[in-house]
């Protein structure tokens, strides 16, 4: 029988459990924890937690550095709970917002004995969710036990592990013509993850020969420029160049991949405006938020292009790492298409520090 949910089918249920609230249990290494995102927790099931032991807080080093705890697991933070703390501490925590107004008073007690890896997995799982990286954390013993009696989803972490920040391999879904602005000949195609997480699509102009090098855009979604016209950053007018590029040249294939906010999903990026308000920047924003600058998986586009029988690109880009993720996957950057458009006053800071901290090419 192949009715069980494999792996990657069982950490995508766990990812919708976060996001509902509910808690979900990771085994390994002869532990057991309950796991539950502080952004989606509620009062009542962190009093469930509390009433099975002492809950401990797992923050990434890039919050942890912002509330002056100590990071002892290198990327991650292990804070004990106090005794007294409820939902509201909890949230302060996990989300920076008041950071400013409100600091929160340490010094924090954070964890330097036992094994972090529980923990680090349950904080891939929060950030894969596209929920802020702050996940309380309880030990149970016997957690499959457990998680049947509770029906709750289980995971062992040996398994786990390698695919927590993996999108499963994707397939073509269906396509259709869309006669475009930028070209009359254009189809968008639909593909799907193995393991049914969001859809990412491919805008094909023209008919692009299989055996030459294709003009490719690597386009993440970006909902506030793309459809409406921010001009925080310039990723609209970059879609409608890129496009109006292939349309001119008469082929090519823009790939639009649902990774807003590059990676964090819009809600995380929206704090991160909230932020950038507030002084930081683009980068600053995300680490106080407890994010690398970039969550991007960008396997996604390399698998989409083979999978469409592409091997050699022309790469529309002004960032070298897309670059070398692209040739890292084995696909053959004959050339790098710069792409520069849309600069605008209320963008060319955010501009800057691309090209100073993320190694953008001005
Ligand atoms: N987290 C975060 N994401 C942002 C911000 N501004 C734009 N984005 C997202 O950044 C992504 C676009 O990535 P960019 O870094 O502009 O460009 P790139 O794709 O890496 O490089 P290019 O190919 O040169 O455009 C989109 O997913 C946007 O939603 C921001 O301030 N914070
Ligand atoms: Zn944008």
């Amino acid at each position: 029988m192949t009715l069980a949910p494999t792996l990657p089918e069982r950490l995508n249920r766990a990812r919708a459990d976060l996001r509902m609230g509910l808690p979900v249990i990771l085994s390994g290494e002869g532990a057991a924890i309950l796991a539950a995102a502080v952004e989606t927790l509620d009062a009542d099931r962190l009093g469930d937690m509390r009433s099975l032991g002492a809950p401990v807080l797992a923050i990434t080093a890039r919050r942890a550095e912002t509330l002056k705890a100590r990071a002892y697991d290198g990327d991650l933070a292990r804070i004990l709970v106090p005794g007294d703390a409820g939902l509201g501490w909890l949230r302060a925590v996990a989300d920076p917002k008041d950071d400013l107004s409100m600091p929160m008073k340490g010094p924090f007690a954070t964890l330097r004995e036992g094994s972090a890896a529980l923990c680090r997995a349950a904080i891939a799982l929060a950030k894969t969710s596209q929920l802020l990286p702050a996940v309380l954390t309880v030990a149970i013993s016997d957690g499959q036990a457990f998680a049947q009696r509770h029906g709750l989803t289980f995971l062992p972490l040996a398994e786990a592990e390698p695919e927590l920040f993996r999108t499963g391999p994707l397939h073509p879904v269906v396509s259709a013509r869309v006669p475009m602005v930028a070209s009359q000949a254009g189809r968008v195609h639909i593909f799907r993850p193995e393991d049914g997480s969001i859809e990412h699509y491919a805008i094909e102009i023209g008919q692009p020969d299989r055996n030459a090098p294709v003009l490719a855009r690597l386009h993440s979604a970006c909902f506030t420029g793309d459809v409406l016209g921010s001009l925080k950053c310039d990723c609209g007018p970059q879609l409608r160049a890129a496009l109006a590029q292939m349309g001119h040249e008469g082929a090519g294939v823009l790939l639009y991949l649902n990774q807003e906010g590059r990676g964090i999903g819009l809600a995380n990026k929206m704090r991160a405006y909230a932020l950038q308000d507030q002084g930081f920047d683009t980068v600053e924003a995300n680490h106080r938020l407890g994010f690398e600058d970039d969550e991007r998986d960008f396997r996604i586009g390399s698998g989409i292009l083979r999978e469409m029988g592409f091997a050699r690109v022309r790469l529309m880009t002004n960032n070298p790492a897309k670059v070398a993720m692209m040739q890292a996957q084995g696909l053959d950057v004959t050339e790098r298409v710069p792409l520069k458009v849309g600069e605008t006053a209320q963008n060319r800071a955010y501009l800057a520090t691309k090209a100073a901290k993320s190694g953008h090419l001005l």
